[in-house]
């Protein structure tokens, strides 16, 4: 087989392999995360491109370059071969017309150094580097444009986070001041939890009960029931039911929204419970025989909303509380605007080192430096670590949560150092801020992290689980909420198109 020594200033070689062609070895081992090669690229115009380019021996070489430009690689750039455990991460320098290479991990002397080309090969790969020297990082592909299931993440430019965001204009003049809505730099999402159920049709009947469990806070088995109720015949027994009823176990939360006695004529009947069974009552007390009725599962919000559910069961009006969102001063503007930044420099810095450039920062609160005395930072790493659940809201949560468990909390009377239990990932009255809105699996995390709110840049309309594919804060049933707030100038589409279904919370 034919040798042929190139130097350049890292001392790669070009080295002829059976079935490949030429590939790039590295001649002394080289640390993770060190330059081997900056190569200039010869930019083609998609016309000329598509014209002639494609139909040659070019088309095996050169790389998507932004607006349709495709870029032949000059120098070693064009000779790395591909491989599915890369050892080699690349980036594009739009700026300066020029594609980087950096080793992925350490790599030994005499190693092929090997880029990854993306899932849709037109050549029959041969040869991957052996498992155990392989890095598991897998940069951005060339040339992809397959769906990926993830709303095409995989193909979202490098430069989509690079410029930070200077638009702040809103943060001239005095930081106590306290901004319009309508000129804050994020919209927020209102969740629409209940229906007003002004039409008999409307009206929701049965009462959501969880089968209790002590492992899970949040994902217990629901079942919806009638509920047991019970005529008293006589007036003067009714004081004392209601009386056992109140030391009794059925009297639950459920049913808060609820009259206890319903009056029908001369008869009086009491509303018992929604145990699976019927219940069971005091012998000493003249009743009848207990029975189960459809009975509203919601308080009523409106008076002819009122007027039809006390048709099913006497029903609380409860009109609804007008939704008061939090004031914002021009100071926190200037935290979250912060915030923001530091999630797209890191962004930046992630595309290039080839994951998925998805963010998620839990800055220190800016209220109370008590929940959090430290800001974190986190990106998504299922490319590099092949695991499909290291998005970077869990990895974030799990940071906050690695860091309290290293945090003492107080001294034991022996002097050793105590931890706090069981609660470390909780981010209860913070606020995560992150690039891309967190998809359903994350945003049920968060929901159960207790985050307060989610601010994030790029809606994902296919996956997301706040107002995308989904909005999981304003599911019915769920025992959290959290605010959703949309940085605005990220997306060009309207907010129609981002968020289908439109949503109001109740403060
Ligand atoms: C950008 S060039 C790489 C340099 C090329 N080997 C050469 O000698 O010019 C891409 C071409 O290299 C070959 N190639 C790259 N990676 C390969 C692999 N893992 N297995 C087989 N052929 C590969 C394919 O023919 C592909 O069209």
């Amino acid at each position: 087989m034919a040798t042929t020594t190139i130097l350049n200033r890292e001392q790669c070689y070009v080295k002829e392999i059976r079935g490949k062609g030429r590939g790039v070895f590295a001649s002394r081992a080289i640390p993770a995360q060190t330059i081997i090669e900056t190569s200039p690229v010869l930019l083609f115009a998609k016309d000329e491109y598509e014209r002639h380019g494609r139909h040659t021996l070019l088309d095996h070489y050169t790389f998507n370059w932004r607006d349709g430009h495709m870029a032949l690689a000059l120098g070693l750039g064009s000779l790395f071969n591909h491989s599915e455990r890369p050892n080699v991460s690349y980036s594009l320098d739009i700026a300066r017309d020029c594609i980087v290479y950096t080793s992925a991990r350490a790599i030994c002397a005499d190693e092929e150094l090997c880029i990854f080309y993306g899932h849709n090969l037109w050549f029959g790969p041969v040869d991957v580097p052996n498992e155990s020297n392989s890095s598991r990082f897998v940069p951005e592909a060339p040339k992809q444009t397959m769906p990926d299931g993830w709303d095409y993440l995989t193909n979202i430019q490098e430069d989509f986070c690079s410029a930070l965001d200077h638009s702040n204009s809103f943060l001239s003049g005095s930081m106590d001041d306290v901004i319009n809505e309508d000129e804050l730099p994020f919209s927020r999402k209102k969740l629409s939890l209940d229906k007003e159920e002004e039409e008999i049709g409307d009206i929701e009947l049965g009462i959501t009960v969880t089968a209790r469990c002590h492992f899970s806070l949040l994902l217990t088995p629901s079942y919806i029931v009638q509920a047991w109720v019970v005529d008293i015949p006589v007036q003067k027994h009714i004081a004392s039911m209601l009386k056992w009823l109140k030391c009794s176990e059925l009297d639950i939360e459920a049913l808060s929204h609820l009259k206890r006695i319903r009056r029908q004529g001369e008869t009086s009947t009491l509303l018992l419970g929604v145990t699976l069974q019927p219940p069971i009552l005091p012998s000493d007390v003249a009743l009848g025989i207990p029975y189960q009725l459809p009975v509203p599962c919601n308080p009523a919000l409106t008076q002819t909303s009122l007027h039809l559910k006390n048709t099913f069961w006497p029903t609380v009006l409860a009109p609804r509380r007008k939704w008061e969102p939090e004031k914002w001063t021009r100071r926190k503007l200037k935290w979250a605007h912060d915030a923001v930044n530091a999630l797209k420099k890191e962004c930046h810095e992630v595309a290039s080192s080839g994951e998925l450039p998805i963010v998620a920062y839990v800055p220190k609160p800016y209220d109370d430096e008590n929940d959090l005395s430290q800001s974190f930072i986190a990106h998504d790493t299922r490319t590099s670590t092949r695991h499909p659940l290291r998005h970077a809201a869990l990895n974030v949560i799990r940071k906050v949560a690695d860091f309290r468990v290293t945090e003492p909390t107080s001294p034991r009377e022996d002097g050793s150092v105590q931890t706090q239990n069981g609660t470390q990932y909780l981010l209860t009255g913070l606020t995560l801020f992150i690039t891309h809105e967190p998809c359903i699996m994350c945003s049920m995390a968060l929901l159960h992290s207790r985050v307060k709110e989610v601010f994030y840049l790029y809606p994902m309309p296919k996956t997301g689980g706040c107002g995308g594919a989904a909005c999981i804060p304003a599911l019915k049933g769920v025992n959290h909420r959290f605010t959703i707030a949309v940085w605005k100038g990220e997306c060009d589409a309207g907010e129609d198109d981002i968020f289908p279904l439109a949503f109001e919370i109740d403060a």
